[in-house]
């Protein structure tokens, strides 16, 4: 691990090199040959030096193109200004994507062309985004090894250099079968099963140590399945109940993945982002923690189907179980303890699943459900 090496080699000369014994916490640049050690407080609520709380946030988005960077970019304009949001990628976005807002190329496996648009843009807030999800991680774990957890460090150590606030989000599938799985609280054992879930257990784990070593702004959210209707996910155990939606509308019929009965947390997509600005604005001292699970409710496909069947009678829902799916899926938790989150910064949820179905079928337009319903009988 060259990285931890020379962490430890710089963080010891600057320990050695401190007058007085080195009894005050030190941020150090972490890549840098030649270093400058900062002096933080010790309540760890550290955050860029270049970031007041009364300027807006600049904000960067990495891979931003996928299920939730568009959103999020939306919501985080709303509130800082359009041009204090830019969102990345390594995929070339859509028109209505270039035209909204910012949009710069940024593969996060190249650090020097991280670290120029941190400076040349003036960032204060990262949201790391880029990720390989759990199926498409298994079906590539070489490359989800180097996306998931090279390029992290990569982020770690531009975040800390530069005094960013960093988010980065964990998901339902930190956890594994030898987690308590009804409910899983915030901390237990975590020993997931795939290369997804353990990328996402070593980036809480070294988000928290830099937080902790260096005073590095680390926030995590444990994220469950989220579910959006006008962007589609990237290849994950939860899909199913995003993909249930169109196949209703398009086809009046859908194959199910997972078997009827697998209950996993889930969240509509508007909770998911608005939880994620909520923690990364919340005061660091309401934080008694760095990572924390979110919820907002737990289902089964046979249950999410027999809700969208209240109003399209004539969905026909079948079951092709994928056994790699399924096997991540019955590793995973079935409902997530939050408790903590709705504790310290005042986490709630707004769509329960009556409210996500209504929400999602008034997205594709109750015209288009009843026309479809009617050309099809
Ligand atoms: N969507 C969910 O249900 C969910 C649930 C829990 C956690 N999360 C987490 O939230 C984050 C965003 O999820 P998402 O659903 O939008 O993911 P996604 O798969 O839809 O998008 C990921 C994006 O990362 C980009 N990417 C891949 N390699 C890259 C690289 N080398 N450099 C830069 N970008 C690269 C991809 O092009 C893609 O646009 C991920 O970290 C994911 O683990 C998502
Ligand atoms: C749960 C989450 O991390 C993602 N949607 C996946 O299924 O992989």
């Amino acid at each position: 691990m060259p990285v931890i090496r020379t962490l430890s080699k710089v963080a010891k000369q600057a320990l050695l090199s401190t007058p007085g014994c080195g009894c005050q916490p030190l941020t150090v640049a972490v890549r840098n040959i030649s270093f400058s050690p900062r002096q933080v407080t010790s309540d760890a609520s550290f955050h860029s030096v270049s970031f007041s709380e009364t300027d807006h946030p600049k904000v960067l988005i990495t891979g931003g193109l996928g299920q939730l960077g568009v959103g999020l970019a939306k919501l985080l304009r709303k509130r800082f200004g359009k041009n204090n949001v830019i969102l990345s990628d390594i995929r070339k976005p859509p028109s209505n994507v270039f035209h909204s807002g910012p949009f710069i190329y940024s593969d996060i496996l190249d650090y020097k062309n991280l670290r120029e648009i941190v400076v040349n843009n003036r960032i204060t807030w990262l949201v790391h985004y880029s990720a390989l999800l759990s199926a498409v991680g298994e079906a590539n774990v070489a490359l989800a090894r180097s996306v998931n957890i090279t390029g992290l460090h990569n982020i770690l150590d531009i975040a800390a250099e530069h005094g960013l606030r960093l988010f980065v989000p964990s998901t339902i599938g930190a956890f594994g079968p030898t987690s308590p799985r009804n409910p899983t609280p915030d901390l237990c054992v975590q020993r997931p099963r795939t290369i997804y879930g353990v990328s996402k257990v070593h980036a809480e784990l070294m988000g928290e140590y830099y937080h902790h070593r260096y005073g590095l702004d680390f926030r995590c959210l444990r994220y469950p399945g989220i579910i959006s209707a006008d962007s589609m996910p990237g290849g994950g155990t939860t899909d199913y109940a995003v993909q249930i939606f169109h196949d209703a509308i398009k086809t009046g019929k859908f194959e199910c993945n997972l078997k009827p009965d697998t209950r996993l947390p889930m969240m509509y997509i508007d909770d998911c982002l608005r939880a994620t600005l909520e923690v990364m604005e919340a005061p660091a001292d309401t934080l008694s923690m760095r990572t924390y699970n979110i919820n907002a409710m737990s289902f089964t496909p046979e249950e999410l189907a027999q809700e969208l069947q209240k109003q399209m009678s004539e969905l026909e829902v079948t079951y092709e179980v994928d056994h790699v799916r399924q096997a991540i899926a019955d590793s995973w938790p079935m409902n997530f303890d939050d408790s903590n989150a709705r504790k310290d910064w005042g986490w709630k949820h707004d769509y329960d699943l009556p409210e996500l179905v209504q929400t999602m079928l008034n997205y594709f337009g109750a015209d288009t459900i009843v026309k479809n319903q009617v050309s099809r009988a």
